[in-house]
């Protein structure tokens, strides 16, 4: 496995740790003892095709599975042990769609706010500034069902932030989103790391959500074949670019361009 790690962030804490972690479907093994580490305040993609283990792992990530080999552990919480004390660092957006479609987007937004034991008045706060940030603020009362599919996506964004935790995970947020929404909550995203210092994973099979800047963990057939800066990995694999790296480390070279698949 191609691991690499600057100098610089050697001595800081792990957003999220995942040590030796193996997951089984019956018999079927489709995580292979995975290890790696993600600095705070990074964008880190998790790159791998379809099938590679991503969601698996994301169900691991927030304890929608339990952990039965290795450790997963959310700044120094160990997702087994103390649930409560990482799960509040986390917040999630999966890959399928998860607003009710007959509430508005504030009664979606403020149960989620409810369920994290924030009071009414602060919810309504922390609802508005997150639809300022995300452009929505004119839907507040609008039902979820008129909203367009990259809407709907920004506002489960919104409510994945509301509780203010350190760590976002996003498990494949543009798929089935046109050119220019994938952009916009891109932009987005990448914004709140910059501004908001937060910690992202973003797992994705489509090479060109990935930028020089980032870091990323290539995850294929269950194992992860390489983790670092998309640059350092890049170069230790004697690459142009991250598609060359990847087609390197995982023998899949059949590659398109223009934000299509791998
Ligand atoms: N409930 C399940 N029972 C058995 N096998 C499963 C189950 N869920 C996923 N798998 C298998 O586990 C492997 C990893 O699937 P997973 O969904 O984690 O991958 P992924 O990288 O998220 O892919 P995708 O982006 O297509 O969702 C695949 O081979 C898949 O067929």
């Amino acid at each position: 496995m191609q691991h690499v790690k600057a100098n610089d962030e050697l001595s800081l804490p792990a957003a999220l740790d995942v040590s030796a972690v193996s997951h089984f479907y019956g018999r079927k093994q489709v995580l292979s003892e995975i290890s790696f580490s993600i600095v705070p305040g990074r964008f880190t993609v998790l790159l791998g095709l379809n099938g590679a283990g991503k969601t698996t792992l994301f169900s691991l990530i927030s304890h929608l599975f339990a952990t039965r080999h290795g450790t997963i552990r959310i700044f120094g919480h160990d997702v087994s042990r103390e649930p409560g004390e990482a799960l509040r660092r986390l917040g999630i957006v999966f890959q399928s769609r998860t607003l009710d479609l007959d509430l508005s987007v504030y009664q979606n937004l403020s149960y989620h706010a409810s369920l994290h034991g924030i009071g009414q008045r602060e919810a309504l706060a922390r609802i508005g500034a997150l639809l300022a940030q995300i452009g929505m603020s004119d839907r507040l009362h609008d039902k979820a069902r008129s909203l367009s599919g990259g809407q709907m996506r920004r506002i489960e964004i919104a409510r994945a932030l509301l509780h203010r935790p350190p760590l976002l995970l996003l498990d494949e947020a543009t798929v089935g989103l046109d050119i220019q929404s994938r952009a916009e909550i891109l932009a987005t995203i990448r914004k709140l790391v910059f501004t908001d210092g937060i910690s992202v994973f973003w797992a994705t099979h489509l090479i060109d959500e990935v930028e020089e800047g980032d870091h990323v963990v290539i995850l294929h057939k269950g194992q992860v074949l390489a983790d670092g800066k998309v640059d350092d990995v890049v170069r230790s694999c004697g690459a142009n670019s991250i598609r060359g790296a990847f087609a390197t480390l995982t023998g899949v070279a059949s590659v398109t361009g223009g934000g299509g698949p791998l």
